[in-house]
């Protein structure tokens, strides 16, 4: 059996406004620390023990692993940092608040913004990247088009070559892999992992802060899936996640 743990970071700053943040390189709050700190706990009571980690350019996700590795006596695990695990980009929604940008389009806009497979948010011009781009972490990025906005069919396209060049590759040399990424970064693996229907990833929210384990066969087709959390803490926290698209 092979072991893949997917990990949302915890709480950011932005999340705690509850403002689109997307590419934006927003640090954890409070609240965010301590989820990384509970959700390092939760994997090393549960037996988790890695062979190597996976997470994005951006710090929250980033600091998460830090911690939650620390909590796991594990510090010296080889890490891979990669663009391909930056959350969705939400172009010119980034920094809006998601309530009142829900006030001003409506609901169903701002949930097809969020969570429908192939709706892009408003776009980003080239020229409103272009610092961005001489960034070193985003040296590689291919294609300027993650870079102005992206849907969940963007991101999945874009994480696949990195599940295809590397991570499956080290699954299958018996690798144990946590990768702590973003809400919808991960949602990209669990659509290509379970084959989900648009309908069904459009209802799949990520709490932060909580390990998502997946066992897999040695062909990587799951075998089960599970959150490290009770039935009813789960429920609360995705719904949580769920209403920050909701006009207050
Ligand atoms: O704003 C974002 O970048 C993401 C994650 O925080 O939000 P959402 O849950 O709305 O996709």
């Amino acid at each position: 059996m092979k072991t893949l743990v997917l990990l949302r970071h915890g709480e950011s700053q932005f999340n705690k406004e509850n403002r689109f943040t997307g590419w934006t390189d927003v640090p954890l709050s409070d609240k965010g620390i301590n989820e990384a700190t509970q959700a390092g706990k939760a994997m090393k009571d549960a037996g988790f023990v890695f062979d190597m980690a996976y997470t994005s350019v951006l710090k929250r996700a980033i600091k998460t692993l830090w911690i939650s590795l620390e909590e796991l006596d594990q510090m010296w695990l080889p890490v891979v940092n990669s663009w391909r695990l930056n959350e969705k980009h939400y172009g010119k929604l980034q920094g809006l608040n998601k309530a009142e940008t829900a006030a001003k389009y409506g609901e169903e806009q701002v949930l097809l913004w969020r969570r429908a497979y192939d709706v892009r948010p408003p776009m980003y011009d080239p020229e409103d990247v272009a610092e961005q781009r001489k960034e070193a972490r985003y040296h590689d990025v291919d294609q300027i088009h993650y870079m102005l906005g992206e849907s969940l069919q963007d991101t999945v396209e874009r994480v696949i070559p990195l599940w295809e060049q590397e991570i499956s590759l080290q699954l299958k040399a018996g690798k144990r892999i946590l990768v702590a990424a973003h809400g919808n970064s991960l949602r990209a693996f669990v659509k290509y992992l379970d084959h989900k229907t648009e309908a069904e990833i459009l209802k799949f929210n990520i709490p932060t802060g909580i390990p998502l384990v997946y066992e897999l066969d040695d062909d990587l087709k799951p075998i089960r899936s599970y959150f490290l959390a009770d039935e009813e803490t789960l429920k609360k926290e995705m719904e949580k996640v769920a209403n920050q698209g909701k006009a207050k």
